[in-house]
């Protein structure tokens, strides 16, 4: 069958997104991994992929996978894209739109300049939310990587994180402590690992390892997650501009048990049809 798609990004975190609501299909781990290759596919962070809800209460159940296959819980760039592409399609007109996924309930808003704002819900840094096998329940939890001890917050944004703070996110080493800290045997789920610089009080640089993508140009749970550690532990304060090296998001959180929300733009590049084989 010939697959309708539409590419998306939401500052350069790519996606191909699905609707599997007019169309019927049924993808498998190794066609998303062939569909998400670079050269021989059509290439993307995480395939985002709209079905019906199966909550009355909900407009949509929104799917997310890794480009390695792995269906994950939630995703932050890909909701406000999520948003742009249901209201494009004519799938709804609402600019309030609610949405399940396997991390829980998330709400989009979508602005009058196509900016969307999401309600992210509140960040929960209980270890066995991620999960993280930690020996206390810390703020800050040592960690032992490739014979460094790294002093890192972990959170789940309904995906898990851990933040490292350092010096400088241009000489940081993302592509080595990435992907060690991503399979690190504390985290049994693996790990989003987030790479935060802070500049001022009200803003970041902020450069992800993604668990099952790699190094992305922007991740936005990671976003969330930077903010939401920085500001518990006292070097932020709400909001907070990110700049991603796809450009910046707006994360506000007022602490405690309150959700956070994060502003972004979502971009459609181009449709298309490809054969699922
Ligand atoms: N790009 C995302 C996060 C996608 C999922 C992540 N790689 C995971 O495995 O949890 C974002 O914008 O949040």
């Amino acid at each position: 069958m010939l697959l309708h798609f539409t590419k998306m990004h939401g500052l350069g975190n790519d996606f191909m997104v699905v609707d599997l609501i007019t169309q019927r299909a049924r993808l498998r781990d190794e066609q998303i991994r062939a569909l998400a290759d670079r050269r021989f596919g059509v290439g993307f962070d995480q395939l985002l992929v709209v079905e019906p809800p199966r909550d009355p209460d909900m407009d949509f159940r929104y799917r997310i996978y890794n480009a390695d296959g792995s269906e994950v819980e939630n995703c932050g760039n890909g909701a406000r894209c999520f948003a742009r592409f249901v209201r494009d399609q004519r799938l709804t007109h609402k600019r309030e739109i609610r949405v399940e996924t396997a991390g829980g309930p998330l709400t989009l808003v979508v602005g009058e300049d196509d900016r969307v704002t999401v309600d992210m819900g509140a960040p929960r840094f209980a270890p066995d939310a991620l999960p993280f096998e930690a020996d206390e329940d810390r703020r800050l939890h040592g960690l032992e990587v490739d014979g460094q001890r790294l002093e890192i917050g972990v959170v789940s944004m309904g995906n898990p994180h851990a933040v490292l703070r350092v010096d400088d996110v241009d000489t940081a080493p993302v592509a080595t402590l990435g992907p060690a800290i991503e399979r690190h045997p504390r985290f049994p789920r693996r790990v989003n690992a987030g790479f935060m610089q802070v500049v001022s009080p009200h803003e970041i640089r902020l450069r992800v390892y993604e668990r099952g993508s790699g190094e992305t140009l922007a991740c936005g749970t990671g976003a969330c997650a930077a903010v939401a550690t920085g500001i518990r532990l006292g070097w932020l304060e709400s909001p907070v501009t990110v700049h991603l090296p796809g450009g910046d998001l707006e994360i506000a959180w007022p602490g405690g048990e309150a959700h956070l929300t994060m502003t972004g733009p979502a971009e459609r590049v181009f449709e298309g049809r490809v054969p699922l084989k």
